[in-house]
């Protein structure tokens, strides 16, 4: 333990965070497989399942979020919020990091926090066009700060920001599943075009609803779809799906673990705009229909999903609208060859081919320079 380099990744909360951290620590175990790596997220958030899922150790602090509707609440919250900082400082101690990375929610808060003032340098990852709250307060302290979208000057110092895109899981890009088995993976016919929904990493009501109340529609398609409904939404999803009787060009569930097959199989995706997901999506050169969540944080998804649709790279829906235009929209468009084929070229070419392993090598540049000046 003594002379490997030592690296602490927080933050978590929702799969936007947790995917990219876990990306970013296969690539610096691909570049150096030495390095010992630690996650540090949120109690009973995702990522206590996703990260050991993965095959990396993670510890949990009792942080929660401020409830911005009920104040009094917050109390409980601040005694949380220092518990997590007395914990993450413990961890620091122990694990004795060379540097850490922090991904935005919870957890990212007090653990960098902690490492800045103990003197670790510390590297952030924006994922979004606009700066999350948590990055916004770190960012003083951050020694580098790794963007998605260009334009993040106007949250952070310009001369902390590298321009990497955001990471994406290394099994979506180097998968080798072909159309046909991806389609069968999940029960359906590989002679149909296929249309798969998601909802970003938890969900979206909106879209559930759209499915729920399209189902008809969904039978005389002619299409399939593969249909992630998020877990809070999966009973609700599955009922609404069995009082409608049997539909065999529908395949339910809550979550997919194999989002490669998922990509492969799908001629068409409609989907929240979550960064993480488009930056997929440019990879894969995924046709898309997006419907930004107008529930986050300054309509940032708005933002995201504009760049793209701006470009003639994707297609948008209004969440205020979906019910009326998306299914007749998805529907019309999977039989559009050239639509699909261009919305195809527009959107590759704004990939950012090698985010992981671009920020794997400013955490290690970083851990590197703090290990040659504390341990002679
Ligand atoms: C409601 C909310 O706060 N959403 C935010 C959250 O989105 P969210 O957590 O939905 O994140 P993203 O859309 O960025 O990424 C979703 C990730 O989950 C994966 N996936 C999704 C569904 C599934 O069944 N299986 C699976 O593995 C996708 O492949 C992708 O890697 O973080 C993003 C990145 O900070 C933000 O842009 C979003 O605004």
């Amino acid at each position: 333990m003594k002379d490997n380099l030592r690296i602490i990744i927080s933050g978590g909360g929702t799969g936007g965070h947790i995917f990219p951290a876990v990306s970013i620590a296969n690539a610096i175990k691909e570049q150096h497989p030495d390095t010992e790596i630690l996650f540090v997220g949120a109690e009973g958030r995702m990522e206590m399942q996703r990260v050991p899922a993965a095959g990396y150790k993670i510890i949990g602090l009792p942080v929660a979020g401020f409830d911005r509707k009920n104040l009094l609440k917050n109390f409980s919250v601040l005694i949380k919020l220092f518990r997590s900082q007395l914990k993450a400082r413990q961890i620091i101690k122990e694990f004795k990091p060379h540097a850490a990375v922090g991904v935005g929610g919870y957890a990212s808060g007090p653990t960098l926090k902690m490492a800045g003032m103990m003197g670790i340098p510390t590297l952030i990852q924006e994922q979004n066009s606009y700066a999350g709250v948590t990055n916004k307060l770190l960012a003083k302290k951050a020694c580098k700060i790794c963007v998605a979208y260009e334009g993040m000057e106007r949250f952070f110092d310009k001369e902390k920001i590298i321009l990497t895109g955001n990471p994406v899981r290394q099994g979506l890009l180097n998968s080798s599943i072909d159309r046909e088995k991806a389609i069968q993976s999940f029960g359906l016919d590989p002679q149909k075009k296929t249309i798969l929904i998601v909802g970003g990493s938890l969900g979206a009501r909106t879209i559930n609803n759209c499915v729920m109340q399209g189902l008809e529609k969904i039978k005389n398609s002619g299409v399939q779809f593969i249909w992630q409904t998020g877990k809070f939404y999966i009973n609700e999803a599955k009922a609404t799906v069995a009082k409608a009787g049997e539909i065999t060009m529908l395949h339910t569930t809550d979550f997919i673990s194999d989002m490669a097959a998922a990509y492969t199989a799908a001629d068409l995706v409609i989907s929240r705009a979550g960064a993480g997901s488009i930056s997929e999506f440019c990879l894969l050169q995924k046709p898309v229909i997006l419907v930004p969540s107008p529930n986050v944080a300054e309509d940032h998804q708005t933002k995201n999903a504009l760049a793209l649709v701006n470009k003639e790279a994707a297609l948008y829906v209004k969440d205020s609208e979906a019910t009326q235009k998306l299914l007749d929209l998805a529907i019309a468009t999977v039989s559009q060859p050239d639509t699909l084929k261009n919305l195809s070229m527009n959107i590759a070419k704004l990939a950012f081919k090698d985010s992981a392993n671009v920020i794997a090598n400013e955490v290690y540049k970083l851990a590197v320079k703090y290990k040659k000046e504390h341990e002679r």
